[in-house]
Parts: structure tokens; sequence; C-alpha cells
């Protein structure tokens, strides 16, 4: 638990009336449309200034949430400027791999001391980094809370019942963590329920290997297998969240709530995500512009199969199924890198402790031929 002065913390519960929603994005749009509920300002930027245009005269993102009539109140830009100057919050919604990018154009225009709420999930390429870490470094003096959770952008916006966790470090008088507490006010309505935490390193793990796991149970619906085989894979999948996320300094119990095991199980059973559809659409041989109706949509599975991988390798955490998935990533067969799954020697539960047991005779074989022939 961090340490603060006598006067910490400040008894602040209020809301933080105006909101600018950096990255315009699915998730950017429908959680702007979450704000506007809430009876906050919004001003929404978009990187693609032909997006703010049709926002502004359509009251519709086509290209990124199609269908969604937004409120008229979203004001929407695409001068970054604009939207941070009257900020007194800002949700970034930018991918994982661009994240870094965006924090340094928001540098240039932010008012220091301004507050990150960081909606994207994965871990940066290269540096290893959760995302906390790189706003960080990045914008020096910006408090930081993360947001996470299984929240589809579609039903979000449709106002279906959903909930999320938001967690900060900060710890306030009740001992809950502060500018969390802010944010869930800040974004509560009927059907939007944040939950806070101070777990930031835990909920951010989860959100960022469930994308990795996603695409590992798209790739065996794809194979023809069912429920059995997707039961499996979040049950294990769960597992390697938890050894990352506790060999990272969060908490286990983090992976039980709505960042691990909620989103997760979301994740990898619905059709409704892109990272499940493109491990799906791989099995079934198809392009990713079939699977998404040539829309640019960012699948952060793919990326975060290779970040999540080497942190892990760094860390000495074994992750089979993400490396699985990597290994599909980098050209493997998907029924070779299934069988080379099924083929590990037989562990122990809950954390796959390796025990001395005879190997189960040719399980390679025992695969469909489906499998078999994409060896
Ligand atoms: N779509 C969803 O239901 C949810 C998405 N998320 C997360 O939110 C983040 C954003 O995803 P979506 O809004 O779904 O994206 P999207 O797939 O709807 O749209 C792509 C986004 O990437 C941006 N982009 C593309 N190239 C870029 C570049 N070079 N630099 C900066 N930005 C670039 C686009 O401007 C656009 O905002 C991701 O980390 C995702 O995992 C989290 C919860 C739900
Ligand atoms: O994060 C999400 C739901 O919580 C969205 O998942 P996809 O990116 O796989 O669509």
């Amino acid at each position: 638990m961090m340490h603060h002065p006598d006067n910490w913390p400040p008894r602040d519960r209020r809301a933080f009336a105006r909101l600018a929603v950096i990255g315009a994005g699915a998730w950017g749009t429908a959680l702007a449309v979450t704000a506007v509920r809430a009876a906050r300002g919004v001003t929404l930027w978009a990187r693609e200034p032909d997006v703010a245009e049709a926002i502004a005269r359509t009251g519709v993102n086509g290209t990124f949430l199609p269908g969604v009539r937004l409120p008229g109140a979203i004001r929407a830009t695409c001068v970054l400027a604009d939207a941070a100057r009257m900020a007194d919050a800002i949700l970034l919604v930018v991918p994982s791999q661009h994240f870094r990018a965006a924090c340094r154009s928001l540098a240039d225009v932010l008012p220091g001391g301004v507050p990150i709420v960081i909606c994207a999930k994965g871990i940066e390429r290269g540096t290893g980094l959760l995302l906390e870490a790189v706003a960080a470094r990045e914008l020096p003096g910006s408090p930081i809370a993360v947001l996470s959770g299984p929240t589809f952008a579609h039903e979000v916006a449709a106002g279906h019942p959903t909930a999320v966790t938001v967690a900060s470090r900060d710890v306030g008088a009740e001992g809950e963590a502060s500018l969390a507490a802010r944010v869930a006010v800040t974004l509560a309505s009927q059907a939007f329920r944040p939950y806070v935490s101070q777990d930031v390193t835990g909920v951010e793990v989860g959100g960022a290997v469930k994308n990795v796991l996603a695409l590992a149970s798209g790739m065996a619906s794809g194979l023809g297998f069912g429920a059995n085989t997707r039961a499996a894979v979040i049950t294990r999948g769960l597992a390697e969240i938890a050894a990352l996320c506790e060999a990272l300094g969060g908490q286990r119990e983090t992976v039980a709530g709505l960042a691990g095991v909620g989103d997760l199980t979301l994740t990898c059973s619905s059709e409704q995500s892109r990272n499940m559809r493109y491990g799906m659409g791989l099995a079934m041989g198809r392009t990713p512009a079939d699977m998404f109706d040539g829309r640019p949509v960012v699948v952060e599975g793919v990326e975060n199969a290779v970040s999540v991988t080497d942190l892990a390798r760094r860390l000495g955490v074994d992750m089979p199924i993400c490396e699985a998935v990597r290994a599909v990533m980098e050209g493997m067969p998907i029924g070779e890198a299934m069988a080379a799954l099924l083929d590990r020697p037989l562990r122990a539960e809950p954390r796959g402790i390796a025990l001395d047991l005879p190997r189960p005779p040719g399980a390679a074989d025992a695969l469909p031929a489906r499998v078999q022939e994409q060896s």
C-alpha cells in the first residue's frame, strides 16, 4: 500500500464534469455515449478527420460503431488540443501499440495534473510495459486510473446492463482507490456499474492476456471443437493470467473479478469479439478482410501474443496457450500448435506444475482429421 501525507486523501467524491475521450474507435465512442448518459460533458477526439466530421454531421460513427445513433451532446473533433483543453479528466482509448504515441501527443497539449483513465487493453511490444507504466512515463504528473472488464462496445452503447472495474493506486479515507472512485461516480448510470479496485496491475494483466486467449478459443471453434474445448481454454487460460498477474505483483483475487474471469469468459465465448472471430477465421482459412467485411478494426491479441509471451519468458512464467497462439501468429499451422499443447506432460491443477507421469499415448493421433490436415 502506498504511503500518503497526513492530509491525504482529498475527501473529494465529486464527478468529473467534462471529459475528453481520446480515440473514436468502437470503445471510445461507446464510452462517450456512457458519459453522456451519466450527464457529463463529452468531447470525442477522432484520429481520422472524416470520422469526426461524420459524427458531427450525421450523429453516427459509421466507420467504427455503425448502426448506433449518438447523442447530440457528444462534441466530435479531430484537433487534440480542442479535446484536451477543457477536460477535467481524459479517457484514453487508443490501441495498445499506439498508446505511447498518443500519450506523447497529449503531453504537448494537456495541462499538468489532469487525470488519465486508461481504457485500452494490452502490453507494449518491445518494452513489455503495462500501459499504466507507459502513461506514467509520458505524462508525468497526471494521476492514472485503469478501466477494464467485460464490455462489448455495441452492447454498452445499446444500454445493456454492464459492470466494469476501475482501478487506481491512490488510497482514500475508507481504504478505497480514490481516483478510481471519482471515475466510477463520473461514469455510473443505471445500466453502467463500475466497481472500484486498487489493483491496477491485476486489472491490466487480465485485459491484456484475455485477448490472446480469445484468439485460441476462436481457433478451437474454427477447427470445429465445441464447449468442452472452450471451457478448457478459458480455465487453463485463467491460470495463465493468474500466474502472470502474481509475477508482476498483482493480486490473485483480481483474476476472479470482472477484469479477469469476467472479460475472459465474455471474449472467449462470443463471436462479437474481434479476437475470437479472428482466431475462428484463421482456422477456417479466411482472410482478415473477409472476417471484418473490410472494416479497419483492431485485433489486440495479435500484437499482444508477442508482448505477453516476451514478458512471460523474461519473468519465467509458463503460458503455454499464449505461446501456442504466438507460434500460430509466427506461421505454425494451427493443428500443429494444438497437437503440441495436447502433447504436454500431465500436470497438477491449479498452477500447472508438471508431474512425473507417463505421457498420454499418441495424443495427436486422437485428434479429428480436420486438425491433422492442418498440421
Ligand atoms: N471494442 C470493444 O468492445 C472494446 C475495446 N476495448 C479496447 O479499446 C481499445 C480501442 O479499441 P476499439 O475502440 O475497439 O478500436 P476499433 O477497432 O473500433 O478502431 C480502431 C481504433 O484504432 C485507432 N488507430 C488505428 N491506427 C492507429 C494509429 N496508427 N495510431 C493511433 N490510433 C490508431 C483508430 O483511430 C480507432 O480508434 C483497444 O485496446 C481494445 O482492446 C476495450 C473494451 C471493449
Ligand atoms: O475487450 C473487449 C470486450 O471486453 C472487446 O473484445 P474484442 O477486442 O475481442 O472485440
